[in-house]
């Protein structure tokens, strides 16, 4: 019996870049994806903190959701400079990255800190997705698998299921570089976590979406988003201009 395949998701993570003026690029995507833009995917755009309150206040009644890039396990607290999963969901967000790499590497976050954050996604009621992916050294000493086989074991929280949980296999050495796997290689990795979730998670393990992640554009999206397992992207660079977030939500135009 083939699974049914879970709605592939777009999402952009805007990192440290974004004014208020931003929300025309914003705008743009929304309209962009009213005129049928993504086809069936679902679309999503995670700017700074700063922002979020008034991109979701923009985005409402608009086919794109807003996150967040980040959030602190606790609920509330003594926690200066931190913001919870709850205060995202208060003001607006209904997803939060978490574990991407540069946070793994500027902010030391291991991967019972990012299952501690996806664990605090699910109790605000929004969903986390949990970034996991190697280092070049790991991928050329032959590693990848026992990285992202780490990472995930570590990093998923219990009671994970498609409707709270996404997994985003961005390896660390394609981010921003311009550089990507073979077609090949990410097939071997997506199809591998799938085979992980499905034992983690019973067949509940087909539902949760395995997004790619590192120099996705719109010029090799279509041959991206068509390998197996690859339930849609999580894109940087290319998210803050529409024009580059429609470039590669097209390729779910069918
Ligand atoms: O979160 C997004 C990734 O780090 C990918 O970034 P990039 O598309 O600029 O390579």
């Amino acid at each position: 019996m083939t699974a049914t395949r879970p709605r592939p998701l777009i999402a952009g993570n805007w990192k440290m870049n974004g004014l208020l003026k931003g929300v025309g690029e914003l705008e743009a995507i929304a309209s962009g994806i009213a005129g049928g833009g993504a086809g069936h995917a679902e679309t999503l755009i995670c700017p700074p903190f700063t922002l979020i309150a008034r991109f979701a206040a923009a985005a409402a009644g608009q086919h794109i959701k807003i996150g967040a890039q980040d959030c602190h396990a606790k609920p509330s607290g003594a926690h200066t400079g931190d913001i919870s999963a709850e205060m995202l969901k208060d003001c607006g967000a209904s997803y939060v990255i978490v574990g991407h790499s540069e946070r793994r590497t500027d902010h030391g976050e291991t991967d019972a800190d990012v299952k501690a954050k996806a664990e605090a996604a699910q109790r605000a009621g929004i969903i986390g997705i949990i970034c996991i992916g190697e280092t070049r050294a790991e991928r050329e000493s032959g590693k990848a698998l026992e990285v992202v086989d780490v990472q995930l074991a570590g990093s998923l929280p219990p009671g994970a299921t498609g409707a709270n949980v996404v997994i985003a296999y961005e390896p660390v050495w394609a981010i921003g570089t311009g550089l990507t796997p073979t077609t090949g290689d990410i097939k071997e990795v997506h199809d591998f976590i799938r085979a992980k979730l499905i034992a983690a998670l019973g067949e509940e393990g087909h539902n949760v979406r395995i997004l790619y992640g590192g120099s996705c554009k719109p010029s090799n999206a279509a041959e991206l988003m068509g390998v197996d397992n690859v339930d849609g992207a999580l894109v940087g660079g290319a998210s803050l201009k529409a024009a580059d977030f429609l470039g590669i939500a097209a390729a779910y135009r069918g």
